[in-house]
């Protein structure tokens, strides 16, 4: 049953799921899988075979359950497959090795033959894991369906942590610092495949908020709780601390499910609870042993906000990669301007500074004297002129309008509203491309809105530059200057959906993306500022920037899989905006980000700086950005040339 009702919230993380910890001999599978469902939890996490199980020749592997015990859907639905935790495919001893790759190859064989849709890996028994990855690796070559889970502990002493948990009994794994490190050397080995995840053991103690961000962009299906990570409230209660809550909260957004594992520590009366034995089989009518603790999880779920409206209208936009528009060289659907038209912030901004500029413009005292000569270049269907009549009337100043559009499709629609709305005696309509158009005056004001994700990257400053000769030369420009930024991202997702493509010019190309499954690594910084009107329209719009970003030192270690770009514009004086992270317009929804890939994803070591390049090259039919990282270590050029992407002029 899931752990409640939250709106809009159809994700895997409403499902909880419980470790068993004891194999479930003599066909014992059905009853505990039938109590666990009836106290609530969603599936079990259970052994597949015998842990006493060591191949011999002709033996028939001892399953915990034939097939026959459970439907089909009750195996695909209910089990997730935990592989022997025996197994240590890089022992010394060569016999364990062999063993345990027989042993793995038959336990994933059985899991498969089940449909069931995932199997927890063991966790690495030390930091050298290559033959266990070189196994798993040839396994994931034959897999359809079944994804791999690998159990990590969430584990990374910081750097002057003194008492770094002793408690472990491997000492192999003691000088282990981080399991970030495990898991990206293993994934490393396994060529980033789609079907290897992960599973993260959530212990007592955390690592700091910055080193935990980095999983938010890594495939982690699970959190394993384990009962000891739990604290007693003041009625004897399982709760978590703060930090364990926020956590929580972090990975029922990133559709992370929960596993509770392990005895129970809290005895609470609850009508016939047995304590300990959380497999209790006989007494369906007795709660589970670890009902309170998925109470208390059910209670953090429940107690999340809702998904606000446009995030429930905007979720199967997540990660989802899409090619940024070509309104220059293409020419947009009535669907794309429909869609445009219904952010209505964005045109509140715009009514906001065309307000201030013909304030700024036309004193009071001339208001009844003075007319202001407005172009809306790239008028679309016509909502900038809506919002610049709206302004005039606001403000009491006399307008005259000039609406200059490419697109006769979008032209024909910008008739009929001027008909309906009665504007045929302030609104000339212009069907042109701005940059040919012979204007028969100048403008005092000239408005547009060619703005992409990453500022210039739908070819604004081109344009404006063409539009500039027949703006004042005291004329404002709305908006009067953007700025792109970019961040460096851990996003496994998108890296391996780029992959599946299987060329080089998908990782050359930029992505307009709703960016949710990733990790930001550092602050953004900005890359190129256009201004309007250009200073030097001579002057060449091609662009360098090389940027330095330094990844906190708490983060530890990361993977780069690209960089998330945005913009932010000044429309006129204070009034801007943008979707940059830290300055974006709140509930603007008309852009997403971009995301500008890495044909290898660069791992950059803790404290070690990251020195990324990018460049804007115009040719004579064409705008195009190279980019490339030079540290820590080298990448190609990306689109040398424009050969992969590039924006048509
Ligand atoms: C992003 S849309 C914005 C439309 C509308 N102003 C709005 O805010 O909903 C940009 C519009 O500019 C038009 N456009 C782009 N380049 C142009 C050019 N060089 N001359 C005229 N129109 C252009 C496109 O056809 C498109 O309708």
């Amino acid at each position: 049953m899931p752990l409640g009702q939250r709106a809009g919230d159809k994700s895997e993380s409403r499902y909880c799921g419980v470790e068993v910890l004891d194999f479930p001999a003599g066909e014992e599978l059905p009853a505990v899988l039938s109590h666990s469902l009836s106290s609530s939890f969603d599936f079990l996490l259970a052994p597949l075979v015998d842990p006493d199980y060591r191949p011999t020749p002709g033996s028939v592997l001892p399953v915990a359950a034939s097939d026959l015990v459970l439907g089909p859907a009750q195996w695909s639905s209910h089990i997730v497959g935990k592989i022997s935790e025996w197994i240590d495919l890089d022992a010394e001893d060569e016999q364990l090795r062999l063993d345990s790759e027989i042993t793995l190859k038959q336990e994933i064989a059985w899991a498969s033959h089940l449909s069931l849709q995932a199997c927890v890996l063991p966790p690495p028994k030390r930091s050298s894991c290559a033959n266990y990855a070189r196994v798993v690796n040839h396994i994931l070559q034959g897999l359809t369906n079944l994804q791999l889970w690998l159990r990590i502990p969430l584990e990374k002493s910081e750097p002057m942590d003194e008492d770094h948990d002793g408690a472990k009994d491997n000492s192999d794994m003691s000088d282990t610092v981080d399991s970030w490190e495990w898991w990206n050397s293993f994934r490393l080995l396994c060529e980033h495949s789609s079907q290897l995840c992960v599973a993260l053991d959530v212990l007592s103690t955390l690592p700091s908020m910055n080193s935990l961000g980095r999983w938010f962009g890594e495939p982690v299906r699970a959190a394993i709780l384990q009962t000891n990570a739990f604290l007693t409230n003041a009625r004897g209660y399982p709760c978590l601390s703060k930090r364990h809550q926020k956590l929580l909260t972090g990975f029922f957004n990133h559709s992370v499910q929960v596993i509770i594992s392990g005895r129970s520590n809290h005895n609470v009366s609850q009508g016939g609870v047995l304590s300990g034995d959380e497999n209790h089989t006989e007494d369906t009518a007795v709660r589970h042993a670890l009902s309170p603790y998925l109470d208390y999880i059910a209670y953090i779920y429940q107690r999340m906000d809702p998904l606000p409206e446009q995030e429930r209208f905007e979720i199967n936009y997540r990660d989802f990669l899409q090619s940024p528009l070509q309104p220059l060289m293409d020419n947009l659907e009535a669907q794309t301007y429909e869609t445009f038209e219904k952010d209505t912030v964005k045109y509140t901004q715009y009514q906001r500074a065309i307000a201030k500029a013909l304030v700024d413009r036309v004193s009071d005292d001339d208001v009844s004297t003075t007319k202001t000569v407005l172009m809306v270049v790239g008028a679309g269907r016509g909502p900038l002129v809506r919002a610049s009549l709206q302004a005039a009337e606001e403000t009491g100043r006399k307008l005259k309008v000039y609406a200059v559009e490419k697109n006769p499709n979008a032209v024909i629609t910008l008739h009929s509203l001027i008909k309906l709305e009665g504007w045929e005696s302030l609104v000339t309509i212009i069907s042109s491309d701005m940059r040919c158009w012979e204007a028969p005056e100048k403008a005092d004001i000239l408005v547009s809105e060619l703005l992409g994700s990453f500022g210039d990257n739908e070819l604004s400053p081109e344009c404006l530059d063409g539009a500039q000769r027949f703006l004042k030369p005291d004329g404002i420009s709305i908006p009067s200057s953007y700025t792109s930024f970019i961040e460096p991202i851990t996003a496994s997702k998108l890296h391996n959906d780029i992959k599946a493509h299987k060329d080089i010019a998908h990782f050359e190309t930029a992505y307009v993306v709703k960016l949710h499954r990733i990790a930001r690594l550092a602050p953004t910084q900005s890359v190129f500022t256009f201004d309007h009107p250009n200073p030097s329209p001579n002057a060449s719009n091609q662009r360098y920037t090389k940027l330095k970003f330094e990844i906190p030192q708490e983060t530890g270690s990361c993977l780069v899989h690209g960089f998330a770009g945005y913009f932010d514009a000044v429309l006129y004086k204070d009034v801007h905006l943008g979707i940059e992270p830290n300055t974006a317009t709140p509930n603007m929804f008309s852009w997403f980000p971009i995301f500008f890939p890495l044909r290898k994803p660069i791992y950059v070591p803790s404290k070690t700086p990251i020195e990324v390049h990018f460049w804007r090259c115009c040719g004579a039919t064409k705008v195009w950005y190279e980019w490339a990282v030079t540290a820590p270590s080298p990448s190609p050029i990306h689109n040398s040339n424009g050969r992969s992407y590039w924006v048509g002029l």
